[in-house]
């Protein structure tokens, strides 16, 4: 059986520490045409923040996951539809590699994993807070990040590798590099896509767009027109 993304062009993922833009609801954002919300952030995240979010988005015919950025976050619900667990390749700290993953198992003692996948997170904007608050090694090149992508896959065999530059745009030739170098896995791009061209431009590249602070800060309209561009990529 094949994994959902795999049939995916396009993620909108909410902050649940952002506001929507004035009159718009969860029902306009359910409705833009994207495959996938993903609920999380790195900033101000809390359980109920986080809640409140899955449950608002509830109520839509569209599949739901939970990205949680650290075990404390981690929501029970029957309205999602399983968990995308970040794992940071290029971390200083290998807390953000398996350490907050060792805290969740001991602290759950029994996952459900069969509801759980990781990302092979690269993370390549060095301004961004998840870079921050990771330690991540940003000074890559395309071979680096080629290289990353390879052993995401082959060593430790993630079904999912994300290049990540979250708040702005990156390097096509980059995320092409990534793509060269996996054979099975699905790769996502995130980071700076704002309009038809550039979710078009990084989906000619990656299989799965993300498009995340666009739907706080312009809205339902400009997201619909990154799923245009993401699914004629
Ligand atoms: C083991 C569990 C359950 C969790 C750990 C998961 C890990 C390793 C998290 C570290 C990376 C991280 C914080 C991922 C969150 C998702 C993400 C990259 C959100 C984008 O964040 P930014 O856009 O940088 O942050 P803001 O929008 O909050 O400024
Ligand atoms: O907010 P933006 O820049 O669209 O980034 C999306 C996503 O990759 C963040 O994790
Ligand atoms: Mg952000």
């Amino acid at each position: 059986m094949s994994a959902p993304w795999e049939d995916w062009n396009h993620i909108l993922k909410l902050d649940p520490d952002k506001d929507l833009v004035e009159g718009e609801t969860f029902e306009d954002v359910c409705a833009t045409g994207t495959d996938a919300i993903e609920i999380g952030g790195t900033l101000g995240m809390t359980e109920e923040k986080m809640r409140e979010m899955i449950q608002a988005c509830a109520a839509y015919d569209i599949p739901i996951y939970q990205e949680p950025s650290n075990p404390s976050v981690v929501v029970e619900s029957d309205a999602l539809d399983g968990y995308l667990v970040p794992t940071v390749f290029n971390a200083g700290d290998i807390f953000w590699v398996t350490g907050a993953h060792k805290e969740w198992v001991r602290i759950e003692g029994g996952l459900d994993w069969d509801r759980t996948t990781t990302e092979a997170y690269i993370v390549l904007n060095p301004e961004a807070s998840v870079a921050e608050y990771t330690e991540a090694d940003c000074d890559l090149s395309a071979d680096d990040v080629a290289a990353y992508a390879e052993v995401a896959e082959k060593m430790f065999g993630q079904e999912i590798v994300y290049v990540e530059y979250s708040g702005m745009l990156g390097d096509p030739e980059t995320v092409q590099a990534a793509a060269d170098a996996l054979d099975e896995s699905t790769l996502f791009y995130g980071g700076g896509i704002h309009d038809y061209e550039s979710a078009n431009l990084m989906g000619e590249h990656a299989d799965v767009v993300v498009v995340g602070d666009l739907v706080h800060d312009d809205g339902v309209d400009a997201v619909a027109r990154t799923v245009d561009g993401a699914n004629d990529a």
